[in-house]
């Protein structure tokens, strides 16, 4: 690039001291900076490359970090991090021991507020906006939220509460009419059909909210980006600024496939071209199981409905969508309504499987409980995610499922081990449980090729004795199951080892055998210590007063990072080298 403005930034302050025609140049260097970065190491893309005038235009009209800046969901502010202090690091975006992917307030003063999960930079920066009043601090306060994130309820509840406030709150929506997935409801339409507050007047539904509406505006159009943000710096008060952007923007095929470009894996920086990869001699992945067995089970049973809150391409959904357009619903970043919606179409006898990613369930605790459990809804929850998820991190690990579903009465818990269990425990969900059941599975692929067997009823909390050796017994949850499996057979390890499957209800009659015959009993998981299976069996031996010892591998009570999970499942010692030390010490 002819000027190399990009590398005389080291903080925003470098940033404002260039003339607005050098500005035009930056983006263009910023936008190729964020392609070959994400073309070689992977990451978010579109979401970025559409807000690059945007973030620009931010930095240089408002003096961060003294004013406050928060990103939703955090994965478009590839940009922001390049621009605040982190471009010579940001090869290690999402790498072990790298920068985080989202803004993360320990890595920088210019990430106001930690993110991942969305929608929450409006009750954040309202949140700071409210304290700058209290502390009688002169400052602005902006939230940046896209139009998905926008329409979940945390967002509404926080405009609520915003349009009511004198707080100094500027919400900026990026509204590029699509999440990950095209975007859904009537926001969504409302929004496409907004035109200028002037010409909607009190129709306007933020205006209806008390904030002051401007746009929309086109936001990549920099020079007008600054002047309505030097607009909006002089004025108090909620408002909301409108702006309209493409998603992908400045790389064709990924303003073509938005889809594909939001995290489209490695590419080519110039050509934009994705690799093509054979995928047919790989074990499938467990979403894709998921959805495939989805449409099997809908084809012989008309009762089951398919539910996501906007993930229906991360979680194959879409299978059932594309299969059954009548019986399959993405309702939009909107975890809480999901689960209710099932509960709701379940007391009317429909079948839902509700799929949500473990970390994004978190979000809908009290509705799990209240909504289904209380009421013993037969909702068929499949929580996709379960475990560590690697590069997204901390914020996206789904460890904590096991131990916070464990605790609520009347539902059953399953992990299956493999593709196959799986597939048994959804056709044993849709056989008319009379009770909710919860299916955790982790992201990526099983290790089965031949996975497409007939269905067979498992007995609810039963489990499953897949070798019987002396003294050591191996009681393993889910997928981790596997390399348990593999080390007993390639170390010739005379070692009992147990698939529980069912965290809930517990084997107890397999528990009570295996601590009749073995001194020692090893607990493995994918999930937290703290509650968690190896809690649950812990337990149960100290009730049933075991003598032998009893050895807990799982997720430690700290948050995770993130890096590759071969890694991370070395950090967290559930590995296979951690595991067969410990055998051979025993
Ligand atoms: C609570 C929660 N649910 C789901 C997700 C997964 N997710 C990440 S980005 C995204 C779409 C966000 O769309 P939008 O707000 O329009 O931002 P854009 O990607 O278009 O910039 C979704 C569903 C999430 N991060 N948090
Ligand atoms: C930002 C976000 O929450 C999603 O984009 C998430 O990173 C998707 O994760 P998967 O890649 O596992 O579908
Ligand atoms: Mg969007």
């Amino acid at each position: 690039m002819a000027q190399d403005l990009l590398s005389q930034i080291d903080s925003p302050v470098d940033l404002r001291r260039f003339r607005e025609s050098e500005l035009l140049i930056l983006a263009q260097e910023l936008r190729a900076f964020i392609i070959a970065a994400v073309a070689a190491k992977e990451g978010h893309l579109g979401a970025s490359l559409g807000v690059v005038e945007l973030t620009i235009a931010l930095h240089y009209v408002f003096d961060t970090p003294q004013d406050l800046l928060v990103w939703d969901v955090g994965h478009q502010a590839y940009g922001h991090k390049i621009l605040t202090g982190r471009r010579d690091v940001f090869h290690t975006n999402r790498e072990l021991g790298g920068i985080s992917g989202f803004p993360k307030r320990s890595e920088s003063e210019y990430d106001t507020f930690g993110v991942g999960h969305s929608s929450t930079a409006i009750s954040a920066a309202l949140g700071m906006a409210m304290a700058s009043q209290l502390k009688a601090e002169s400052r602005k306060h902006i939230a940046v939220v896209g139009d998905a994130s926008i329409a979940s309820g945390m967002a509404f509840e926080a405009l609520n509460h915003a349009g009511v406030s004198s707080a100094d709150l500027l919400v900026i929506l990026n509204d590029n009419a699509i999440g990950i997935d095209p975007a859904v409801g009537a926001l969504k339409d409302y929004l496409t059909k907004t035109k200028s507050g002037k010409e909607t007047g009190r129709d306007n539904i933020f205006e209806s909210l008390n904030f002051d509406y401007s746009g929309p505006i086109d936001g990549h159009d920099l020079p007008a980006l600054i002047k309505e943000l030097e607009r909006q710096k002089t004025l108090d008060g909620p408002r909301l600024l409108h702006v309209r952007t493409t998603k992908g923007k400045g790389l064709k095929q990924a303003e073509l496939d938005q889809v594909r470009y939001h995290a489209p894996g490695k590419f080519d920086k110039i050509t934009g071209d994705i690799p093509a990869k054979d995928d047919s001699k790989l074990p499938p992945k467990f979403q894709d199981v998921f959805g495939h067995t989805l449409v099997e089970l809908a084809q012989q049973n008309e009762r089951i409905v398919g539910i996501t809150p906007a993930m229906p391409t991360g979680s194959s959904m879409k299978i059932m969508m594309d299969a059954y357009p009548d019986r399959a619903f993405d309702v939009g970043i909107a975890e809480q309504h999901a689960v209710t919606l099932a509960a709701g179409m379940a007391t009317q006898g429909l079948i839902p499987f509700c799929n949500i990613y473990s970390t994004f369930l978190q979000r809908a605790y009290d509705q799990v409980i209240h909504d289904v459990a209380l009421q013993k809804l037969p909702v068929v929850f499949c929580l996709d995610r379960a475990g560590l998820v690697g590069q997204d991190g901390a914020t996206h690990h789904g460890a904590f499922d096991l131990a916070f579903l464990n605790c609520i009465p009347d539902l059953t818990i399953a992990a299956p081990m493999d593709a196959i269990e799986l597939r048994d425990m959804m056709y044993t969900a849709q056989l008319g449980l009379g009770f909710p059941i919860a299916i955790r599975y982790p992201r990526g692929r099983g290790h089965l090729m031949d996975w497409q067997r007939p269905f067979s009823k498992l007995e609810i909390g039963q489990s499953r004795l897949l070798t019987t050796g002396n003294r050591i017994v191996v009681i393993s949850i889910g997928t981790i199951g596997v390399m348990v499996q593999e080390l007993i057979e390639t170390e010739k390890l005379e070692v009992t080892h147990v698939d529980l499957r069912f965290l809930k209800p517990l084997d107890k009659s397999q528990l009570d055998e295996v601590f009749e015959n073995h001194d020692h009993v090893i607990t493995i998981e994918d999930g937290t210590m703290v509650g968690g299976m190896g809690s649950a069996v812990g337990d149960y031996a100290f009730a049933k007063a075991y003598k032998g010892s009893i050895h807990k591998l799982g997720l430690p009570d700290s948050f995770i990072e993130q890096g590759p999970t071969s890694d991370l499942q070395q950090i967290a010692e559930i590995d296979r080298g951690t595991l067969l030390s410990l055998i051979k010490s025993l």
